[in-house]
């Protein structure tokens, strides 16, 4: 693998002040693994908090509107979280899609307010538990990304994938080690014939849903894997440490 481990805490609609305390810690063990890039996404509103307590870790945002400033009640653009702390976004995750009906259209429009505002951008793909048993997974997951990879005129330096089966997340259910090295390496071929192969091997493609300290280790062994999206088990240090220690042990083997 070209690039470090990336290791990335969606916390989700979680956390109150409360929590900056495990965010100190997980930056502060992080520094023990430096093989490992570990990066959270808190809500808006810990985004500067854990930015000020941050030395090590990355911080990111759940989302972004597609807009510049104006008159949006309630929302929050691109440069507002730059300007909190944040370096990346995460875009398209299935939880927007669905709960706010997300259309591609609207991703790329985030897409590219956010690389606008110099932001790297988590970029997150992947089916439901019907479209996989109609054996359509594949087609699914690729025309999602063929609808937002020609906005990216420099990859390498602002896109990650995160490949998350929506049946796998918060269900304590994980892709088996093969669907996911098939899948990824799906990813990988479209990502070559898009940009070319020296491009393509700075991006990295992550996993997502129920990854947990105990599977921690077997998928991020998975070579085509680089890395993890995390939702529950990033909201404790100990467990999302876990998962970092697996990271790092798996770079080992
Ligand atoms: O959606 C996810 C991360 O973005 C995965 O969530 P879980 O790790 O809780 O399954």
């Amino acid at each position: 693998m070209a690039e470090r481990p990336y290791i990335v805490g969606n916390w989700k609609m979680n956390g109150t002040r409360a929590m900056l305390s495990e965010a100190r810690a997980i930056d502060r063990a992080a520094q023990r693994y430096m093989k490992v890039e570990v990066a959270v996404a808190p809500p808006y509103t810990l985004i500067h908090a854990v930015h000020k307590e941050a030395e090590q870790i990355g911080i990111g945002a759940q989302d972004c509107h597609s807009g510049a400033e104006g008159a949006h009640t309630g929302d929050i653009n691109a440069s507002m979280v730059a300007d909190a702390g944040a370096k990346f976004v995460i875009l398209g995750h299935s939880e927007r899609r669905q709960d706010h009906a997300e259309t591609d259209e609207l991703i790329n429009a985030k897409i590219e307010s956010a690389l606008e505002a110099g932001l790297r951008v988590i970029l997150c793909c992947g089916e439901s538990l019907e479209t996989r048993d109609a054996g359509e997974a594949e087609s699914f997951v690729l025309g999602q990304l063929r609808a937002a990879l020609p906005i990216f005129q420099d990859p390498a330096d602002r896109l990650t994938i995160a490949y998350e089966p929506i049946w796998a997340i918060g269900t304590g259910r994980t892709a088996t080690v093969e669907d996911i090295a098939a899948m990824h390496r799906a990813i990988r071929a479209l990502l070559d014939e898009t940009f070319g192969e020296d491009v393509s091997a700075k991006v990295r493609i992550l996993y997502g849903g129920s990854v947990k300290p105990d599977n921690a280790r077997e998928i991020l062994a998975v070579p085509e894997v680089g890395g993890a999206l995390v939702g529950g088990a990033s909201l404790s240090a100990e467990n999302f440490l876990g998962i970092v220690v697996g990271a790092s042990e798996a770079e080992e083997v």
